[in-house]
């Protein structure tokens, strides 16, 4: 498995392959690596000769009060993972590496930037189009692979992607979640025991807003379940519920109708947890 620290380095390694006649994908993460992002290294093998995962906390994506400098790494043990998992190359660059003296352009997808995450982390989301911008076009990866836990991010990049003519293949892959249903997510570790225990009340509620969809019920009614089940986790501040069109994000108002996405962000302590599920009444899944 080869380390690239440089932008040249990738480079390098991905003109090699490319003169071997072999396709690559990428998995761009922010390390701390657990099953999640190891699940789509391997989806990522399955659709790519050579795979390379961009290890690099990007601070444009942090809010001023957010947890930049508290952000939980380990680069030996990703390292270590990685190797165990086939990964060709490592891009792991510096900030002054990726963004040399700060930069002055910016990659935005405004319809999708604004709402639901993005309005509760002003210039999150511009920093994420930025940085995927930046490691697409270091890489020039014949796909990438994206977690659907993220699924603005997900819907964003695969926008952002069409807009700009970016000839590459976006793939999203189901959430991996722990035993108990908690979605896996680097922020976990931060949780306190207690909190970790109640953490598991999103899984719960979006299992509960799957089951009652079935029936094609109200959207206000889906939203007061979901809510319900939310309050059993007395040390979570909702900080938001969301039902969505499943492609568009659009809002949804009245009766389930077509597929919906449910969006979950529940802040314990100062970890912001998220999760999402699609839904759908029983005649569509039919
Ligand atoms: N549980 C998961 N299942 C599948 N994909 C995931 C999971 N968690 C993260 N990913 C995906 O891995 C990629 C890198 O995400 P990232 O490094 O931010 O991990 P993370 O665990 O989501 O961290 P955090 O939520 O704490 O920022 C993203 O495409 C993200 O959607
Ligand atoms: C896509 C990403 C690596 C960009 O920094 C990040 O937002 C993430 O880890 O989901
Ligand atoms: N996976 C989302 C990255 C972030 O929270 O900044």
């Amino acid at each position: 498995m080869q380390i690239c620290p440089t932008k040249q380095d990738v480079r390098i390694f991905v003109a090699a392959t490319r003169r071997g006649g072999m396709t690559v994908g990428l998995v761009p993460t922010m390390g701390y690596l657990h099953e999640g992002h190891l699940s789509l290294v391997r989806e990522a093998a399955r659709h790519s000769d050579k795979v390379i995962v961009s290890i690099f906390v990007n601070p444009t994506q942090f809010g001023a009060n957010e947890d930049l400098a508290s952000y939980p790494r380990d680069p030996d043990r990703d390292l270590a993972l990685l190797e165990e998992t086939n990964v060709a190359a490592v891009f792991m660059p510096s900030v002054e590496e990726m963004y040399g003296d700060g930069g002055d352009t910016y990659v935005e997808v405004p319809s999708l930037s604004g709402i639901l995450q993005g309005a509760l982390r002003p210039d999150h989301f511009r920093g994420v189009s930025t940085v995927v911008t930046k490691l697409f076009n270091i890489v020039q990866p014949d796909l990438a692979v994206f977690g659907e836990k993220d699924y603005q991010q997900l819907a964003l990049i695969r926008q952002m992607v069409r807009d700009l003519d970016m000839s590459l293949k976006i793939i999203g892959h189901p959430t991996v979640r722990e035993a108990d249903g908690l979605a896996m997510s680097s922020r976990n570790v931060r949780l306190t025991a207690a909190d970790r225990a109640q953490a598991i009340a999103l899984s719960r509620a979006l299992s509960a807003a799957e089951d009652c969809a079935k029936t094609a019920p109200m959207i206000s009614d889906l939203d007061n379940l979901v809510r319900g089940q939310l309050a059993e986790a007395s040390n979570g501040k909702v900080e938001s519920v969301d039902f969505r069109d499943a492609l568009t994000l659009a809002p949804l108002e009245g009766r389930l109708v077509r597929p919906a996405v449910v969006l979950l962000a529940v802040r314990f302590g100062k970890v912001l947890l998220i999760d999402q599920r699609v839904i759908a009444p029983d005649v569509l899944s039919a």
